[in-house]
Formats: C-alpha cells, sequence, structure tokens
C-alpha cells in the first residue's frame, strides 16, 4: 500500500493538529509519513494572518498548498480560519473534521477575567477582530499587537510584558493548555473568526489516485461544514463591500423541522465604536445561502460603512456621511457601544 504525505508546518500546534489527522487515517489501516514544510510565517515569526482584507493568502497556507503542487505531499492540515474564502486552483478542500469549541478564551495573569482586569491594563491581540469587540466592551483596556506562537504569546502573560492575551481555545485544546484558561468568552460578547476550531483537509484536484480523496473524504463531518460554510459564506460577502472587522458563528440547534443552523454575525469598525450585528436561521442544505443573505442583510444595514481610514485618528475613523451608520434609518441595529 501507498505512503500517503502529510505536509505539515513545524510549530507546536501545526504538528499537533496534523499528527491528529494521521492518527485518523493510521486507525483506517493507512501509512502515513509526516513532511515537513518551513512557510514565509514561520520564518518570519508572523503570528496573525490578517482576517480582512481581500487578497491575502494566509503565508501559512501557501507553502503547503506549493508543496502540494509539486507533489512533494499528497494531503495537507490547515486551520480552518487560516484559509482564504476564494478557492485555489487545483487545491480541493476534501474534508473537514468535527469541530472543537470555537471560543475565543483570555489568559490573564492572576486567573483574572476581562471585567475584572483593571482599566488601562495591557491586552495583547494582533487580531483586528478581537480588537475592535475587546474595545467593544468599554473596560478601558489597552489592546497592543503580540506576535509569536500560543507558547510564546502565554509566556509574555506570565512574564509581566501583558496582563492578558486572547487565544482560540482550540488551539489550546489541542496542545493541551487548557489549564491557562482563565475565561471562555461568551460569543455573545466576542463572535470568533469564521471556521475558528475546525481543521481543513486539501489535497490535489482530480489526484491521478483518486483513492486518496476517497480516503480523505471519510474524514468529512457535514455538521461541521454546513456550519464553516455559512461562517464562510459571511466572510466572503462582507468581503466584497466591507473591509470591516468580522466574527460570525454558526451553530447546530433542533429546529421544528430538525436540526438548522442559527448564525450569529458582526462587522465593527476598528475601534469597537461601531457595528452591525445580525442572525439568521436556516436549514443544514442551506448553508451557503443561510451566510450569504445574513450578509446581504448586514451590508443593507451599513456594514460597508464601518471602514476605518488608517490615516485618520482612530477615533474620528468612521465619517459621519449620509448613508453612513450614523444616519442609517434603522439606528438601533447600530451601537455606539
Ligand atoms: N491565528 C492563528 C491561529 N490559527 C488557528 C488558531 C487556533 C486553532 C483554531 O482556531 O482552529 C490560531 C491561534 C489563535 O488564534 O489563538
Amino acid at each position: 500500500m501507498r505512503t500517503l504525505r502529510l505536509g505539515t508546518r513545524r510549530s507546536q500546534l501545526a504538528v499537533t493538529q496534523s499528527t491528529l489527522v494521521a492518527e485518523m487515517l493510521r486507525a483506517q489501516g493507512h501509512i502515513v509519513e509526516l513532511v515537513e514544510i518551513v512557510s514565509e510565517g514561520d520564518r518570519t515569526q508572523a503570528s496573525n494572518t490578517p482576517l480582512t482584507g481581500a487578497n491575502s493568502t494566509g503565508v501559512f497556507v501557501s507553502a503547503l498548498r506549493d508543496a502540494l503542487h509539486a507533489k512533494e505531499i499528497d494531503l495537507a492540515v490547515h486551520s480552518l480560519k487560516d484559509l482564504p474564502t476564494y478557492p485555489e486552483e487545483g487545491i480541493e478542500l476534501v474534508a473537514i473534521l468535527p469541530r472543537e469549541d470555537p471560543r475565543d478564551v483570555i489568559v490573564a495573569r492572576d486567573g483574572l477575567t476581562l471585567g475584572e482586569l483593571p482599566p488601562g491594563s495591557r491586552v495583547g491581540t494582533g487580531s483586528p477582530r478581537r480588537v475592535a469587540q475587546i474595545k467593544a466592551l468599554g473596560l478601558g483596556l489597552e489592546i497592543a499587537g503580540i506576535r509569536g506562537n500560543v507558547d510564546t504569546r502565554i509566556g509574555k502573560v506570565r512574564s509581566g510584558e501583558f496582563d492578558a492575551v486572547v487565544l482560540a481555545r482550540a488551539g489550546l485544546a489541542r496542545i493541551d493548555r487548557l489549564d491557562e484558561v482563565t475565561e471562555v468568552l461568551d460569543p455573545i460578547q466576542v463572535l470568533p473568526a469564521p471556521g475558528q476550531g475546525a481543521l481543513a483537509v486539501e489535497c490535489r484536484e482530480g489526484d491521478a489516485d483518486a483513492d486518496v480523496r476517497k480516503i480523505l473524504t471519510s474524514l468529512d463531518d457535514a455538521p461541521t461544514r454546513a456550519a464553516v460554510e455559512a461562517e464562510r459564506a459571511v466572510l466572503a460577502t462582507l468581503e466584497g463591500g466591507c473591509a470591516a472587522p468580522i466574527g460570525t458563528l454558526a451553530d447546530v440547534v433542533e429546529g421544528e423541522e430538525g436540526p438548522e443552523l442559527w448564525v450569529r454575525a458582526v462587522a465593527l469598525s476598528l475601534d469597537g465604536s461601531l457595528s452591525v450585528r445580525l442572525s439568521a436561521s436556516g436549514p443544514l442544505d442551506d448553508a451557503v445561502g443561510v451566510g450569504r443573505r445574513l450578509a446581504e442583510e448586514m451590508l443593507a444595514e451599513g456594514a460597508a460603512d464601518l471602514t476605518d481610514d488608517p490615516t485618520t485618528d482612530p477615533g474620528q475613523a468612521v465619517m459621519d456621511t449620509g448613508g453612513s451608520p450614523q444616519t442609517a434609518p434603522e439606528q438601533d441595529k447600530v451601537h455606539n457601544a
């Protein structure tokens, strides 16, 4: 039997996630070999791919895709939230694994929660989505960029450089560091990134060896796929006309006629002062439609006007022009946080 070559980045989280998939395949009797791929992102120690901005393929993603194209590997495992919403030619998103808890968490000094941190405390995150949503809580926290892998970031709390950092619970769960968490953030306050907590498996499209595709398809989890497809449709639709940070979460809930999707989403100005927050529900087999319609509704409610101009003072970022959120007729949908 042929060996399946699984490409992985070398960070602890990436190796753990790749090993998880390798073990699932080995449990089915397949032979799997991990192949280490060094990405530009690893070399430069970049730690957060931008969550907004349409054409930025994550640095972590491209190196693995290059290795797939070059037939150096047969499959690659990514954190789904690092994958751009537009497809890559010749690459197929062949499986989405059952999702971990998708919520964001706080790792703070002295076991504190966000609300217990005194005003002026330093919170580390480089994600515009997290920055905007934490600022929107109005706690007077000072938010600063942070780099490095999960271990490095937690270390910066231990060393006192930061009072707290914001991380994905899923990453900590996978590397067995959940005991560091001092608060799990309720999605009512902080919505996660589209696809957060889900692992994606990619292979070459129309791989000459159709068996590879078939083997990998067996890993796919239909409810997770529906949920993340709805979230990614929210992001893809908003990206067309809106550069604002976006959080979204789709839950599979029990509806009147069986399971259905319940999708929440928020788009915010970077300073968190303005937001459009809506939810929608619909059938699992129309996940993309549910997400797209939710995003279209958000655009109609002013999500496209939340853009911060980085050249202006952050406090002045949203201009008060006709049709802007401030003057939109349905002001109740746009909160001054
Ligand atoms: N931004 C990088 C990244 N990409 C995926 C995860 C965590 C694992 C996941 O969301 O599946 C992380 C770390 C973090 O945000 O804390």
